[in-house]
């Protein structure tokens, strides 16, 4: 390769993560054990010395599909929640992190959306915690319906779920939220065990250009907005002063 070789190369594609493994296999005529040693030092996977036998690489391309094909269950397990299969509390947290930080830098609104399924004990106490699941499914579903493609939405826990919305300032935090809190209660969930009505309480937390906070200290604000929204009576929406 010109310009730059194998061991660079590897190196460059290993510091340049990305969202998915980039699976490496070194084809060179050195043979060395102590340049195989460097190779997989640097980043490669796998190694084959020049000739090579094209069945052979065909093999090795298959146990790399494998090892690919299972980081990335895995990286799919680790941010998405199983039930609802949006972002799960850590992956939802950390693009919050990260979107307090890029807010910080270029300015702008950002605002968190806490919101909570209201009387859900009384879901499951009343018609069973298989159908509590399908209502938490379908409220995720509903919610992610009415977003913008760069908004995220995750689960917090339980029956707690947050929105992460970037540019966002507070007139139009109160119009997403609206949305997605209309759309929530628009028409009973169809389950087995019968059409259940369910609705959410939405806090608001908005960083405004010029705010110092940390994505803790949103997660505190939008909780207390929630507080507020459930006390004057649920299904409805409080933006923190
Ligand atoms: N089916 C199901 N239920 C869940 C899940 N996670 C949490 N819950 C239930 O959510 C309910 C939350 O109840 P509470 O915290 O009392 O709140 P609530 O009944 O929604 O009342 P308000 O929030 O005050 O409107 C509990 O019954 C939990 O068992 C889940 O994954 N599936």
């Amino acid at each position: 390769m010109p310009g730059i070789d194998g061991i660079d190369l590897c190196r460059a594609i290993r510091t340049n993560r990305k969202d998915s493994y980039t699976y490496l296999i070194m084809l060179t005529s050195r043979s060395e054990t102590e340049f195989a040693v460097e190779a997989m030092n640097a980043g490669a996977d796998d190694f084959i010395g020049k000739p090579f036998h094209p069945g052979e690489l065909e093999a090795r391309v298959r146990a790399g599909k494998r090892i690919c094909e299972l980081e990335q269950l895995l990286r799919q397990k680790a941010i998405y929640d199983a039930l609802t299969g949006i972002y799960n509390r850590g992956a939802i947290i950390d693009i919050l992190d990260k979107a307090v930080a890029r807010q910080q830098r270029d300015h702008g609104g950002l605002t968190l959306a806490f919101a909570d399924l209201d009387h859900f004990k009384q879901v499951n106490d009343v018609h069973g915690h298989t159908a509590g699941d399908i209502v938490l499914r379908e409220v995720a579903r509903r919610m992610g319906q009415v977003l913008r493609p760069y908004d995220s939405l995750g689960r917090y826990g339980g029956e707690e779920l947050m929105v992460v919305l970037p540019g966002c300032e507070a007139n139009s935090a109160l119009e997403i939220a609206e949305r997605i809190r209309k759309n929530v209660c628009a028409e009973p969930i169809a389950t087995d065990f019968g059409a259940i009505h369910a609705s959410v309480s939405i806090g608001l937390a908005v960083l405004s250009e010029g705010m110092r906070s940390t994505y803790g200290d949103l997660i505190q604000l939008a909780d207390r907005a929630l507080y507020v929204a459930k006390n004057e009576g649920r299904n409805r929406v409080f933006l923190a002063a």
